[in-house]
């Protein structure tokens, strides 16, 4: 096929016609041109904008003034008949007024006066010594501050009211006398109106619809956002981030688990948890992140506010009967989503530090609603603070002592020989531990657990404070280091965390720990390890306001952030009354069973301390000189029975025996010959001690034996309550 085209040297008849008419006419024939002239511009008509009706005629003028007039009349009808409303409204906004001229007149001085009082009532609580004398002259001075101020204040307000009601009343007051009714009129309205205006109703608040978080987003989206944000997976690879399940709610928050990509372990995001926390725009206290199942899997969980704000009570003081603390421990605090965390007080010893008012107090409180509603815990608290913090559950106690570094020393010397007892025991019955299953069998065995307290170490182990710092520190390391096994758990407390407190060796064996809030970081480190604030647990950063709160360091539990639940002296009080009555009805109260650490206590010292002693408030002075054994225990014969006038010498013997394997007849023994022995011991010991004092038996109608003041002579008693 061939195309047919006309030759470039052929006339074009078409072309010449076109050419042919611009030559002769350009104007007519530039609509055809392709050269650039810009000619002149077009003329575009508008349309006339429509005017209001009534602009264009007099009669739909004369309409829109009808209707104004009309309009104008409904309104103030409207408002004349609602007029008593706005009266209302106006007391209203006077009263209103006044109310605000009152708070302006307080302003905040008086919460600041009750703080200051406060800190003052706070600072008289404290022990005795330059500390409290130091925080009582420093609250005083606030208070006194905050009082000249406030006074200053007060004038200065009322300087200012009597400014503006001068200038208010007597400006009024002119311009009613010299302007006549309509200015009164007008004055008066202006009154109603000013009322009527600070008394209108308030607009109902229409809450504005909550911002979602960022972080109730919580999702695939959001979690590839924030690993690349904070660094975890490169941009390019954010894709291959993938949701396990659906995010959902775990106490106060939202839990998620995502896969990384692979070839990114989970645990690089765990390091990363500032850097994830800010990209969730979360504090990273209210963030979790753990390495999930496998390796690349991260399980997340977040809140939107700190769950560690709120307060809550302990579930324990619900609790009805007794508490099998070896087998269920002791739910002493709650952790980050709420759940309650437990203390297995039997397995490892627990050292408790912060400084003074941050909770340490509180935490024992938990335990020992625990431990004293458990017959089989014998509960000794060494109290080196000396407050009336542990009155409540004296009578419970089988030891409870204040201020006393001599009967620790003592007390821990009888704990130490009480592990060997044990271990003894253990060994001679085929028992390789104490577990679930021999539980009861071994506690009748050895005689219940033991919960050895020592509240505030710094008045006891400091090398200085007493001629015993060094083998109470030596004794309690022991304790904490092999007590457990046996059943012999330590728990110490000090608001001094230093070393010198707390040296080295008596820590690392106390394998639980907890921090309240500390001074500084080492303070931290002092309680819950070396180089643990490197590691982010620097009990020194947790909030003041947060009384209570701690770094957990157990076996079970790992490092964690805790508070305490919160447990008010009432609790207190009936949590010691449901314990002492569980103890009775278990035939495990003080003096209901054979105790051989008081008794060691009480041969050693010839006072007793079971039960916080007499007064019950663990109150027991300077050990007695020591008297021999025969002798303390003839005393503490007749103070079994209620101290009578005599007592026979069978009867006598009978109470020694049950309280001293010593003097008891030994298997297939004659139990005369015992009781001989033992009388004998008495005479022997009488004639070295006071020689003075007849010791022969005396006889009277239906007995032979020896009269109260005989003893009470050996004892000295009889001298001391001589006048
Ligand atoms: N878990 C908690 N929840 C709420 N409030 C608490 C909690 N723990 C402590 N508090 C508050 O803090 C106050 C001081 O607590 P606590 O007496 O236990 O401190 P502490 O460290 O033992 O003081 P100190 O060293 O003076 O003995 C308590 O009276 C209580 O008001």
């Amino acid at each position: 096929m061939s195309i047919e085209t006309t030759p470039s040297s052929a006339p074009d008849p078409e072309w010449e016609r076109i050419t042919a008419t611009y030559h002769s006419a350009p104007e007519a024939g530039a609509a055809t041109t392709l050269v650039k002239d810009p000619g002149t511009a077009p003329v575009f008509d508008f349309e006339p904008r429509p005017r209001p009706a009534w602009m264009m005629s007099r009669e739909q003028l004369k309409q829109w003034v009808v209707y104004a007039r009309d309009n104008a009349i409904d309104w103030t009808v409207y408002q004349l008949t609602h007029s008593p409303y706005y009266l209302g409204w106006s007391m209203r906004g006077y009263r209103r007024l006044c109310l605000r001229w009152w708070e302006a007149r307080h302003d905040d001085y008086r919460q600041q006066i009750a703080t200051a009082k406060l800190m003052l009532r706070q600072a008289k609580e404290l022990p005795r010594g330059e500390a409290r004398a130091a925080a009582e002259s420093k609250a005083r001075a606030i208070l006194e501050v905050r009082r000249a101020e406030f006074k200053v204040h007060k004038k200065r307000h009322w300087i200012r009211t009597g400014i503006s009601g001068l200038v208010l009343i007597g400006g009024g007051a002119i311009a009613a006398a010299a302007g006549g009714l309509w200015v009164q009129i007008l004055m008066a309205l202006a009154v109603v109106l000013t009322g009527a205006w600070f008394g209108r109703p308030e607009e109902p608040v229409v809450q504005p619809a909550q911002a979602p978080t960022r972080t109730s987003h919580l999702g695939e989206d959001t979690m590839r956002r924030v690993l690349v944000e904070a660094g975890v997976v490169p941009e390019r690879r954010a894709e291959e981030v993938r949701g396990v399940g659906i995010p959902h709610q775990d106490g106060p928050g939202i839990a998620f688990s995502v896969d990384l990509p692979s070839g990114i372990p989970a645990s690089a995001a765990v390091t990363k948890k500032q850097q994830i926390a800010s990209a969730l725009a979360v504090h990273q206290d209210w963030l979790d992140l753990e390495v999930g199942d496998i390796e690349s899997r991260l399980e997340v969980w977040v809140a939107s506010s700190d769950p560690f704000a709120i307060v809550r009570r302990s579930p324990l003081l619900e609790h009805e009967g007794p508490i099998n603390t070896f087998r269920d421990g002791v739910k002493v605090a709650f952790g980050k989503r709420g759940e309650p965390i437990t203390l297995w007080i039997r397995d490892s010893s627990l050292i408790v530090g912060g400084a003074t008012r941050r909770g340490k107090g509180m935490l024992l409180a938990n335990i020992l609603i625990g431990v004293a509603k458990d017959p089989w815990v014998n509960v000794r608290i060494f109290d080196g603070k000396g407050t009336a913090e542990h009155n409540a559950y004296a009578r419970i106690m089988g030891t409870f002592t204040k201020r006393n570094a001599e009967r620790l020393a003592l007390a821990t010397r009888a704990i130490v020989a009480e592990m060997d007892r044990r271990s003894d025991l253990l060994d001679e019955h085929g028992y390789e531990k104490i577990d679930d299953e021999n539980y009861e069998e071994c506690m009748r065995l050895l005689g219940g657990r033991e919960v050895f307290i020592v509240d505030e170490l710094a008045t006891y182990t400091p090398k200085g404070t007493s001629p015993w710092a060094d083998e109470i520190t030596e004794n309690l390391s022991q304790i904490a280091a092999v007590g457990a096994a046996l059943g012999i758990t330590l728990i110490s407390l000090t608001q001094v965390p230093e070393v010198d407190v707390v040296r080295g060796r008596l820590r690392q064996n106390h394998t639980s720990r907890a921090a309240m809030n500390t001074e500084s970081g080492t303070a931290s480190n002092t309680i819950l390890g070396d180089g643990m604030t490197g590691q982010g647990y620097d009990a020194s950063k947790i909030p003041l306001t947060q009384p209570g709160r701690a770094w957990l360091s157990t076996p079970e539990t790992g490092v964690i952030q805790v508070r305490s639940y919160l447990v008010k002296p009432d609790d207190k009080r009936r949590a010691a009354d449901e314990a002492y009555e569980i103890r009775k009805a278990a035939g495990r109260l003080p003096g209901q069973w054979k105790d051989p650490i008081e008794e060691y206590l009480l041969a050693e010292t010839g006072v007793s301390s079971a039960a916080g002693g007499e007064g019950g408030k663990g109150r027991i002075g300077a050990a007695a000189p020591k008297l021999p054994a025969p002798i303390a225990l003839a005393r503490a014969a007749f103070a079994a029975v209620g101290d009578p006038d005599r007592m026979t010498s069978t009867q006598m013997y009978q109470l020694v025996a049950a309280a001293s394997n010593d003097w008891a007849p030994e298997e297939g023994a004659d139990a005369d010959q015992a009781r001989d022995r033992f009388l004998k011991a008495l005479r022997e010991a009488a004639a070295e001690v006071a020689p003075a004092v007849d010791m022969k038996v005396k006889q009277w109608a239906g007995g032979r034996g020896y009269y109260l003041s005989t003893i009470l002579a050996l004892t000295g008693e009889a001298v001391a309550k001589c006048p």
